[in-house]
């Protein structure tokens, strides 16, 4: 399996206020570089840079001017004289206005944010267009006859919606990729989000659409972050009513449930019949991640991948979430190693 892969995402490493104190961001660059000496410990295939692509291509499922935000936001910090990272303080919620957006940055860190979990550095722009680059090579290679390609992003994207940011995600990767592959002549994608998380951008960018089926496997919103979406009876609205299915799993979720209600959401993929299949790669569903509440082990994540290769569509795997570093190698690329039968 190729996997695409960027130094670039050295460049950012926020805070977080987490659990009401500010830390250094649980997202953090030893996830990626752990991965990458899997891939290559496991002979996985080879690497490969990412090619470069015009943020236009961003724009195809984020808005114009939060694309702008993102890549202008540091500077117009900086330029307020604060050196140290730039975060949301204050948010438009309830019937705060949301449709005027504010010129000053405060303001619209705010605007486009959800939660406090995005800081901005002088070097994030950097590492988030890198990584959407990572997830367009990747699908650019399924497009030329690939079979699979694994995008080892970072920062990750599944949270991130068309206008904002949020969860340590701050360009929809894995969303950015469902579209290029529509825009490749796809008529029908299907984006399914394993990790403990619940995908709410991807479900928000896709939600009123029918040619991408949205699944996601997650925590239940009534106990885990992020919360306000990933209820069951979130449905899709429009065209895209019955495309959207979610199946939140309460704290403590094992293989057993788990991989009963994987092979349902892909028993609904196969009867969409998608031109290819993008799978958010999120590993904290493992047993020992800090901030999640599943009980995964290592050997089920080979059961996971085994189960996605059942589908035999072409596949892309787009890295999300997971934080237990030790062993977000193992994990991640024996979900990987299963989908090649090499369990
Ligand atoms: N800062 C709150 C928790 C963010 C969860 C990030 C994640 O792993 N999403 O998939
Ligand atoms: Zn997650």
């Amino acid at each position: 399996m190729l996997t695409i892969y960027s130094d670039a995402h050295h460049l950012h490493h926020g805070c977080e206020l987490k659990d009401g104190v500010l830390m250094p961001c649980f997202e953090q660059p030893g996830r990626a570089d752990t991965i990458l000496a899997r891939v290559r410990a496991m002979g996985l295939g080879p690497v490969a840079a990412p090619g470069e692509y015009d943020s236009a291509r961003y724009a195809r499922v984020h808005s114009a001017r939060y694309v702008r935000f993102l890549e202008q936001a540091w500077d117009e910090w900086a330029a307020t004289g604060r050196s140290h990272d730039a975060l949301p303080l204050i948010w438009p919620v309830r019937d705060l206005r949301s449709d005027i957006e504010p010129e000053f940055i405060d303001g619209k860190l705010g605007f486009y944010a959800m939660d406090a979990g995005v800081a901005i550095t002088a070097g994030t722009w950097r590492a988030v267009s890198a990584s959407a680059n990572l997830a367009l090579t990747g699908m650019d290679a399924l497009l030329a006859g690939e079979s699979s390609a694994f995008a080892l992003c970072r920062p990750p994207g599944h949270h991130a919606a068309a206008e904002y940011m949020g969860g340590y995600c701050y360009l929809n990767n894995a969303a950015i990729a469902v579209q290029s592959c529509l825009d490749g002549g796809a008529r029908r994608v299907a984006l399914l989000d394993v990790d403990y998380h619940h995908g709410n951008g991807g479900q928000s960018i896709f939600y009123q659409r029918d040619d991408v089926m949205f699944l996601s496997l997650h925590g239940d919103p009534k106990s885990s972050y992020p919360y306000f979406s990933g209820h069951r009876d979130e449905a899709g609205a429009g065209a895209g009513l019955g495309f959207n299915h979610n199946y939140p799993l309460p704290h403590g979720t094992g293989w057993p449930a788990y991989g009963e209600a994987l092979r349902h959401a892909c028993g609904r993929v196969a009867a969409y019949a998608p031109d290819a299949l993008v799978v958010s790669l999120g590993v904290d569903t493992f047993k020992e991640d800090p901030i999640s509440q599943f009980r995964l082990e290592s050997e089920d994540f080979l059961r996971l991948g085994e189960t996605l290769g059942g589908l035999g569509l072409p596949t892309l795997f787009v890295m999300e979430g997971g934080y237990m570093v030790d062993d977000i190698g193992v994990n991640a690329v024996n979900v990987l190693m299963g989908f090649e039968g090499r369990a």
